[in-house]
């Protein structure tokens, strides 16, 4: 993929729940940049929210989100918090039923499936039920949902929370794999573990931009004494109250 030729902008992007007294996100412009970004802000800041506007399930109180440049139909895909595992399917039926939803035919989904399977690196467990399968293959089996569609943006929300220390690990190499042909964004907790996985930074703070930049614009925001925890440093630095 282009990433560079593909582009998606926020423009004055808010989106206020039914009647919630104030929005959840407000007034956000946004850039989404080639290459890898982390979504970071404390609970309730509105990163899941953003995810879902970007991915088109959730349409703007106003403001509007646009996408420019896309060689697919489905130019943006989303993974939630909590992927379903679909009773009766197997994770190879599970995958290629979404490439299925996008309007592939049977044989394209099926082949696409086992594509998007051997590259989340669940090809031996194509054919176990994903009812069977632990919570880390059945992230990496959303992984593969988003896969089979042939989005080139991929949102990742908190796709690593939960996960023991090893599937965390594998999950982290297959995000850094997928940095080499599609753009992706993640949401995340974990302020530790940034380098080498991520190009840029946006943090928000009730529904609107905190911080957005370079992650080594942000590492430098971090007090000079601090090293071992650079990045939970410059985050705390921005959220010296740390509410939502
Ligand atoms: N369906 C909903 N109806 C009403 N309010 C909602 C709904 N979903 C989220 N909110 C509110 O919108 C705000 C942003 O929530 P959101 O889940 O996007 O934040 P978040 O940054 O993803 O939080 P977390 O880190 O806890 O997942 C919060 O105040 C939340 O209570």
């Amino acid at each position: 993929m282009a990433a560079s030729s593909f582009n998606v902008r926020c423009r004055g992007l808010t989106l206020r729940y039914g009647r919630a007294r104030r929005p959840s996100i407000e007034n956000l412009d946004w850039d989404v940049h080639p290459g890898s970004t982390v979504l970071l802000g404390p609970n309730g800041a509105g990163k899941s929210t953003l995810l879902m506007l970007l991915g088109g399930g959730l349409r703007p109180t106003s403001g509007s989100v646009s996408i420019e440049g896309s060689s697919t139909r489905q130019p943006v895909g989303f993974m939630p918090q909590n992927v379903a595992a679909l009773r009766g399917l197997t994770a190879r039926q599970q995958v290629a039923y979404a490439g299925w939803l996008q309007g592939l035919r049977n044989s394209e989904a099926e082949r696409r499936a086992d594509e998007a399977l051997e590259r989340v690196n669940l090809s031996s467990d194509a054919g176990q039920q994903t009812k069977a399968l632990s919570g880390g293959q059945l992230r990496r089996v959303g992984l593969a949902e988003v896969l089979v569609t042939g989005a080139n943006l991929i949102l990742l929300d908190e796709p690593t929370v939960g996960l023991d220390p090893a599937e965390r690990s594998r999950f982290r190499t297959i995000m850094s794999d997928l940095r080499s042909d599609h753009s992706i964004v993640v949401s995340t907790h974990l302020v530790d573990d940034l380098d080498g996985l991520f190009d840029e930074v946006l943090v928000l703070q009730r529904g609107s931009v905190r911080f957005q930049g370079p992650l080594e614009d942000f590492m430098h925001l971090a007090p000079e004494n601090e090293d071992r925890r650079r990045a939970e440093a410059a985050y705390l630095s921005l959220l010296p109250e740390r509410t939502a």
